[in-house]
C-alpha cells in the first residue's frame, strides 16, 4: 500500500482540476443551446476556456475546491485506519501545491487550520465490498452550490406550485422548486441529486450519492427515469439560464433515488451542485496501493477539446462593451447599464464575509473610495521567492454580504462591487442612492479570472485565512457583466420574478 498516497494525491489533483467526461459533455450541449452573443452564451464560453485553462494549467477549476468527500469500497480486512492517515497527507500535500484551497475553518473561532484537515474533515465513508481492489470516489463540492440544498417534507405548500402531496406528483413539485430556489447562485446550470425517503440525515446522503452517478446514465427505475426526463425538460423552461442571467439552460444533470422512509415522515431532499462538477473516481490495487483505472473515464473516446476562443470578445449586437480604470469616478459608474460588459483595469480588493462584518465597526486597511471591492476567496501561492502568485480567483456568492454592503458601500465610498449571484433590494436602493454598479463575474471561472490578476500588491487580514483575508490585486482585462446598476435596474430580480411565473405553469397535475 506504499503508493495508496500517491494515488490519492493523483486523485485529488485530477478532480480538482479536470471535469470528468460527462459532465464537459453536458457543458457543450448547453453551450449549443445558447445563442453565443447572449449573457448566458458570454457566460458558457467563458466557463468552457476556464475548464481548458484548469486542465493546461493543473490548477483549480474553482477556487472553492469544497469539502473533499470520499466515498470508499474496500475488500474484507483492508486497513481503513491507515488509509485515512494516507487520505489525509495526500490532503495537506495537495493543499500545499496550490490544488486545494486552504478550506476548514473552526465553527466556533473562524480559525483555518490552513492545511483542510479539522474535526470532521476530510469526509470519508467506507463500506466493505466483496472485490479484491479498493474503489475511491471523491466529489469536491464548493459552498455556494452547498448553500442551495433543499430538503421539503411532504405535504406542503410551495410557492407557485401549490400543494405538494406525498405522492410522485408532489415530489416533482418539490424538485422544480428546488431549481427555482437556487436561481443563479450556485453558479447555474447545475445538476442536481435527488434523495426521496429516508430521514433527515440519510435523505440528504441519498440525495448526495446521486451526483455520483455519470450525468449520461438512464434511471434503473422507470418510474424515476421518467421523473428525471420530466424535470430535464421542465426545469430547462424556468429561463433562469447560466450565473442566472436568464436563457434556455438552467439544469444539466437531475439523479433521482429512493429508500424507504417511516411512516410520519416524507422528506424529498436535493442536493444542487455547480456545473464545476468535479467528482471523480479511482479503482486502487490492495496490494501495492497503485491506481488500475479512472472510473469517469471509462468508454470515452471523445477528446477534451473545449472552446478556446476569447470569451468576451463574442459580442451581441447591442451589448456595450466599457473600459473602467480604477479609481472609478461617480459619473462614469452612473453611465453604466444593466447588460453592459464591464472590462476593468487597475487595483482591486477582495473581501467576503469576515471582512464585511469587520469594516461596519472598523476603518478600512486602504483608501477604498472610489474603489472596487471583489466577492472572492483565491487560492494563493509564495513563490520561490516568497512572493504571492494568484493560483484560482472566482467570485463567490455575493448574497451573504446582503446584510452589510449597504453600510459598506456608503461609508467607503465603493463604486463597483464583483461578485456572482447579485444582491437584494437593500444593496440595490444603495448603488443608486451612493453611485455605485454590482458586477456579475462568471462563477466557477477561477483560471480565467486569476489570468488577469497580474499583480498582488498586497494582503491585510491575514489571520481571517487565505480566502478570507484581504487581497489588493492589479488587475487587466477583468471582465464582468453589469446586473444591477445606479438606476434602480436588477437583473436577478427581473430573473427570478420571470422564473416564478414560469415556474406556475407547472402547478397542475403531471404524474396521478
Ligand atoms: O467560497 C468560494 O470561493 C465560492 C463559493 O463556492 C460560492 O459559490 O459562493
Ligand atoms: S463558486 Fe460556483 S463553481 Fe465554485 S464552488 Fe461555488 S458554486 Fe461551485
Amino acid at each position: 500500500m506504499e503508493a495508496f498516497k500517491e494515488s490519492i494525491l493523483k486523485l485529488i489533483t485530477e478532480t480538482s482540476t479536470n471535469l470528468p467526461p460527462d459532465v464537459r459533455q453536458a457543458i457543450r450541449i448547453a453551450k449549443e443551446k445558447e445563442d453565443a452573443g447572449t449573457r448566458a452564451g458570454i457566460a458558457l464560453s467563458t466557463i468552457s476556456q476556464n475548464i481548458q485553462m484548469a486542465e493546461e494549467n493543473i490548477s483549480p477549476i474553482c477556487q472553492d475546491t469544497g469539502m473533499p468527500t470520499f466515498i470508499i469500497n474496500t475488500p474484507v480486512g483492508a486497513n481503513q485506519i491507515q488509509m485515512t492517515q494516507m487520505i489525509k497527507e495526500a490532503i495537506v500535500e495537495a493543499t500545499q501545491l496550490g490544488k486545494l484551497r486552504p478550506n476548514s475553518v473552526d465553527s466556533l473561532t473562524g480559525e483555518n487550520s490552513g492545511d483542510n484537515l479539522g474535526l470532521g474533515l476530510p469526509v470519508i465513508h467506507y463500506h466493505q465490498w466483496e472485490k479484491d481492489y479498493i474503489e475511491v470516489r471523491l466529489i469536491l463540492k464548493g459552498g455556494g452550490c452547498e448553500n442551495k440544498n433543499i430538503q421539503y417534507s411532504l405535504p406542503c405548500e410551495l410557492e407557485g406550485l401549490g400543494r405538494a402531496g406525498r405522492d410522485l406528483d408532489g415530489i416533482r413539485k418539490c424538485i422544480l422548486h428546488a431549481v427555482y430556489q437556487a436561481q443563479g447562485q450556485g453558479c447555474s446550470a447545475g445538476f442536481i441529486g435527488v434523495g426521496i425517503g429516508g430521514d433527515r440525515t440519510t435523505g440528504y446522503e441519498l440525495a448526495k450519492m446521486q451526483l455520483f452517478r455519470s450525468a449520461d446514465d438512464t434511471n434503473p427505475n422507470p418510474d424515476l427515469a421518467k421523473l428525471e426526463e420530466y424535470i430535464m425538460d421542465a426545469a430547462n423552461q424556468l429561463s433562469i439560464g447560466t450565473m442566472g442571467f436568464g436563457g434556455n439552460v438552467t439544469l444539466l444533470g437531475c439523479k433521482i433515488g429512493a429508500i424507504h422512509r417511516i411512516p410520519a415522515s416524507f422528506f424529498v431532499s436535493v442536493a444542487y451542485n455547480c456545473w464545476a462538477f468535479r467528482r471523480q473516481g479511482v479503482h486502487i490495487d490492495s496490494n501495492s496501493g497503485e491506481i488500475i483505472d479512472w472510473i469517469y473515464k471509462e468508454d470515452q473516446t471523445e477528446t477534451n477539446q473545449e472552446e478556446s476562443a476569447p470569451a468576451v470578445e463574442v459580442k451581441k449586437e447591442g451589448t456595450r462593451e466599457i473600459v473602467l480604470t480604477t479609481p472609478i469616478s461617480e459619473e462614469q459608474i452612473r453611465e453604466l447599464k444593466v447588460g453592459d460588459v464591464v472590462i476593468l483595469n487597475g487595483l482591486i480588493h477582495t473581501g467576503r464575509d469576515a471582512l464585511h462584518k469587520y469594516l461596519i465597526d472598523h476603518d478600512a486597511p486602504v483608501d477604498l473610495n472610489n474603489g472596487v471591492i471583489y466577492h472572492c476567496g483565491p487560492v494563493m501561492l509564495k513563490d520561490a521567492n516568497g512572493n504571492w502568485q494568484v493560483k484560482a480567483a472566482g467570485p463567490t456568492t455575493s448574497i451573504r454580504e446582503e446584510p452589510y454592503q449597504a453600510d459598506i458601500i456608503k461609508k467607503f465610498g465603493i463604486r463597483a462591487v464583483i461578485g456572482k449571484g447579485g444582491m437584494g433590494a437593500k444593496t440595490l436602493a444603495a448603488l443608486k442612492e451612493h453611485g455605485a454598479v454590482y458586477l456579475n463575474a462568471i462563477g466557477g471561472a477561477a483560471q480565467y479570472y486569476a489570468d488577469c490578476m497580474t499583480q498582488v500588491e498586497g494582503v491585510d487580514f491575514m489571520e481571517f485565512g487565505v480566502p478570507e483575508a484581504m487581497w489588493h490585486l492589479h488587475v487587466k482585462g477583468f471582465a464582468a457583466i453589469v446586473t444591477m446598476d445606479a438606476h434602480g435596474n436588477s437583473l436577478h430580480a427581473d430573473v427570478d420574478q420571470n422564473s416564478r411565473e414560469k415556474l406556475a405553469q407547472f402547478k397542475d397535475p403531471v404524474f396521478k
